[in-house]
């Protein structure tokens, strides 16, 4: 099938990092204007942004790079607008954004303020419609333009769900992981469903982030954890044992881990082309994408950094399917089964089912 094929297909897309997702183009503008007040090189950064194989170390390496050239309130702003106007043009219907939150005293910014300046870049999405507040938000509501950013209007234009993970990075103590878990909490009525772990996964110790994550669970948080990107069969367990909803990776598993994972039926969030550039995996035919899809496991296509790899959600569909010679209804059956596997209720759900319900109705013409 050609790529507009998959384009056009309505997709759910879980597992996206707010700051991996940024077009090169922005970055390479953020750059010049850094470079051209003395703040960075911009020819050795171009360089940096340019490059395409990269390492899991490197990978880390660009994003300390990244973080220096989106360290504003303006420019989180920015990206959070384009990230998800890059999504609704790909028939992405729903998105989790993941970010992590981040202070940084010397410019004023603070976890929350943060928080608040990707917000910002949700209300001044203008693309597409975007809803962002929880259904039961506003009580009074069925679907009230209060929960969508109706600054345009027009039948022809296309809705996007968006809610918002926020992810504890590996580098931080227990106390600033809590701070973003209260976060979360504080910010649930404005779309903020969930927690993520990530960070570089040779950093850091389970054990660091657990109270913070036994929290979060307990106050009904979704969870999902970045699970097995690299061998440590220790951590894999301990993580497995907290039920996490959903986990990104798994690609560093034994025989013993893949009993648990099945049995538990916890839906895995895979992302192809990062678990290949990162070495994760050694190559696409060998990748647990096959078995856990054979098993009939559940699982999403995700991009992960669609930046940072330069693919798109559309590219990871025709990836999986002539990687493991699968058509157009399978890749339709998984898009649609990833709508159990979301963090949003039920009324949401059910409005998905419907687009992908009259979508099905074209797939054959
Ligand atoms: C390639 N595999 C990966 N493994 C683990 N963590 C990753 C990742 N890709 C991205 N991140 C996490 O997301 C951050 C960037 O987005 P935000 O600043 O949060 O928006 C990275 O700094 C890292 O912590
Ligand atoms: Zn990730």
């Amino acid at each position: 099938m050609e790529m507009e094929g998959w384009v056009s297909m309505p997709k759910v897309e879980l597992h996206a990092h707010l700051n991996g997702s940024v077009r090169d183009s922005t970055l390479l503008e953020l750059a010049r204007v850094l470079g051209e007040k003395g703040v960075i090189v911009f020819s050795d950064v171009e360089h940096v942004i340019l490059k395409n194989e990269r390492s899991l170390a490197e990978v880390f390496r660009l994003f300390d790079l990244i973080h220096i050239l989106t360290t504003d309130h303006k420019i989180i702003t920015r990206i959070t607008k384009e990230v998800i106007e890059d999504f609704a043009s790909e028939n992405v219907v729903y998105l989790e954004l993941r970010t992590t939150p981040k202070k940084n005293d010397s410019i004023g910014m603070s976890k929350r303020s943060y928080l608040e300046a990707v917000l910002e870049g949700i209300k001044a999405v203008n693309t597409v419609d975007v809803a962002f507040r929880p259904h039961n938000a506003d009580v009074s509501n069925v679907k009230s333009s209060s929960l969508i950013n109706d600054t345009c209007n027009g039948s022809t234009r296309k809705e996007i769900y968006v809610r918002l993970l926020l992810s504890i990075d590996r580098r931080e103590t227990t106390e600033a992981a809590m701070e973003t878990v209260k976060l979360a909490l504080q910010m649930r009525d404005l779309g903020v469903v969930g927690i993520d772990l990530s960070g570089n996964p040779i950093v850091g110790e389970w054990m660091t982030f657990f109270p913070a994550l036994k929290f979060a669970r307990e106050q009904g948080l979704y969870i999902t954890l970045h699970c097995g990107e690299v061998p440590n069969p220790k951590e894999i367990r301990a993580m497995l044992d907290l039920l996490p909803q959903r986990i990104g990776h798994a690609c560093c598993f034994e025989e013993e881990e893949w009993k648990r994972l099945k049995s538990l039926n916890i839906p895995v969030e895979i992302c192809l082309t990062s678990n290949i550039r990162t070495n994760s995996v050694h190559s696409i035919e060998v990748h647990h994408f096959a078995d856990l899809y054979n098993s009939k496991h559940p699982l999403v296509i995700c991009t992960d950094d669609s930046g940072v790899f330069s693919t798109s959600l559309s590219k990871e569909y025709n990836l999986a399917a002539s990687a493991f010679g699968l058509g157009r209804r399978e890749l339709f059956q998984l898009a649609q089964n990833a709508i159990e596997y979301i963090f949003a209720d039920d009324e949401v759900k059910r409005e998905l089912k419907e687009i992908f319900n009259s979508a099905e109705k074209k797939l054959d013409q």
